[in-house]
């Protein structure tokens, strides 16, 4: 172990996800390397778990402590600590992991540090080479698991494949699921190109994916929802009301959106997305005339938009829970759910099924035939949305299949609810960790005093609402704010953000 090597985060990540593997009995766990945008850059270097989750909040602490050690002794003191406190026992088992990147430069020289790590406590490791992050995470839990699918590339296609021509033929679709995907230069562009299917037409633009330095650029599911506008190889000949995909460079995210016939810009989000799926699974629930007690549940973050928060209470008459910012907030809090449907605005989600789910509906005596269709639906659902990750390519032909099979269009999609003007921007301040905030992070504690001036602030506009909070992936403090115009979201933004000036 030298100097550099132990410079790595990756080589201390490939080291505890190891340690995690001998812990677990020799179980598969996951590394998956997207190096991030920002310093340090192996933040983007993350376990998996057996069953395709994330890292458990016990181990966090433990994580944090290991990437942060400023010295050889210190390393070995962290080590220690945490062999003994987890009590593993070193000579029983080796660990085993399987380890996969997107297609950023960086990928692989961490790679290759994240494996000396598994190989300095000798464990064994499978390098899977380029996939999607929910790629690895699938990959992982069929490792484990046989009875989620053949553990192999291939047999994540063929799983999603053959569910998709099963609920199409259920419901006699025969027109093919149709889409153009903007695949952000990245991973998610080539793994798309693997889906063959005379049911399943896919065209994919921005698909230079040996072109690392070209992703994202002018393209994604970032670019256009931050934008709000279209990608670069759309945005010169859009197809009015035609639907359209963007995917973020290791495919766990994925905005759709369309033009309206007087080529006004229309986004669909994940919180569109959200409420898109609940309502089509509470639609397929509400035709089951028998016994059947299932809870469906959304989880949100503050940066939702307020109308989709005001629709899933009041038209879809479905709970929403608010948590931090961060998909392992929301996936926790979804599992308590039957039916635990969780997305960031962003488009980072998925649909979490319980146990219960399955047995209430294997166990489902169907009244008609149209009851059996709803049930195989019901089911196969499982089967079609990820339930380990949030996935671009899972969740964006679940979109498909929602819209085909209640056979709406782009446009009854959208006009279910109108969005809020919404405005987030982002301020560099001296210390981001002096902005401590709490209830899901919609309120600050401190800078002391700061959260009455915004609450001045929002009391000005209609249908305001604004919060600030530091951001856990760049060195800055994020501004949100919405409000009932365009013009007076961009006043409430700049009004909070000079206030932040002031405090910080
Ligand atoms: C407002 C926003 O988009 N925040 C993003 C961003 O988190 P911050 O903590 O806001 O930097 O990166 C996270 C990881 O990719 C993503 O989960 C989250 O949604």
């Amino acid at each position: 172990m030298n100097a550099t090597k132990l410079d790595s985060v990756a080589f201390r990540v490939g080291l505890l996800a190891t340690l995690r593997s001998i812990k677990l009995q020799n179980q598969t766990i996951g590394v998956m390397i997207t190096a991030s945008h920002n310093p340090p850059e192996d933040n983007g270097v993350k376990i998996v778990e057996p069953m395709g989750e994330m890292l458990p909040q016990a181990w966090e602490p433990l994580a944090t402590k290991l990437a942060n050690v400023n010295s050889f002794d210190e390393f070995i003191e962290v080590l220690k600590e945490i062999v003994e406190s987890e009590k593993i026992d070193l000579s029983a088992n080796k660990g085993n992991v399987i380890l996969a990147r997107d297609t950023r430069e960086s990928g692989p020289a961490l790679l290759s540090a994240a494996i000396d790590g598994v190989l300095s406590l000798g464990g064994s490791y499978k390098d899977e080479g380029e996939l999607t992050t929910p790629q690895l995470h699938y990959l992982t839990r069929s490792s484990n698991d046989k009875s989620f699918g053949q553990a192999t590339e291939a047999g994540y296609y063929t799983k999603l494949v053959k569910t998709i021509e099963e609920i199409l033929k259920i419901w006699s679709i025969e027109k093919p699921l149709e889409i153009t995907v903007d695949g952000a230069n990245g991973v998610g562009a080539a793994k798309l190109e693997n889906i063959k299917s005379s049911k399943i037409q896919v065209t994919v633009i921005n698909d230079q994916c040996d072109q690392p330095h070209m992703l994202n650029v002018d393209c994604g599911a970032d670019y256009v929802k931050t934008n709000q506008k279209l990608p670069a190889g759309i945005s010169g000949n859009p197809v009015p009301l035609k639907l359209y995909s963007s995917f973020d460079g290791d495919a766990d995210r994925v905005v759709l959106y369309y033009v309206d016939k007087d080529l006004k810009f229309k986004l669909l989000d994940g919180d569109k997305i959200a409420t898109l799926l609940a309502g089509f699974i509470s639609g397929l629930l509400n035709q089951l005339k028998g016994d059947v007690d299932l809870k469906l549940g959304i989880v949100q973050t503050a940066y939702a938009n307020g109308s989709s928060t005001k629709f899933i209470e009041s038209t879809l008459n479905v709970p929403v829970a608010f948590t931090s910012t961060g998909v392992k907030h929301l996936h926790h809090k979804a599992q308590e759910y039957d039916i635990g449907v969780y997305f960031e605005a962003n488009g980072h989600g998925t649909v979490l099924f319980s146990e219960n789910y399955i047995t209430t509906l294997k166990n489902y005596k169907s009244l008609n035939d149209e009851e059996t269709k709803v049930q195989k639906t019901l089911l196969l659902l499982v089967d079609l949305i990820n339930q380990t990750v949030g996935d671009s390519i899972s969740d964006l032909f679940a979109v498909l299949i929602a819209l085909a099979v209640s056979k709406k269009t782009p446009t009854d999609w959208d006009s279910q609810y109108l969005d809020l003007p919404n405005k987030l921007t982002k301020l560099i301040v001296n210390d981001r960790f002096a902005f401590k905030t709490t209830n899901a992070e919609r309120q600050l504690l401190q800078p002391v005093g700061l959260q009455e001036k915004i609450d001045e602030t929002v009391a000005k506009f209609k249908n305001g609402r604004s919060f600030v909070r530091a951001s856990g992936t760049e060195n800055a403090v994020r501004v949100y704010a919405e409000a009932d115009t365009k013009e007076n979201c961009e006043l409430l933004n700049s009004e909070v953000s000079e206030w932040v000036k002031k405090f910080s």
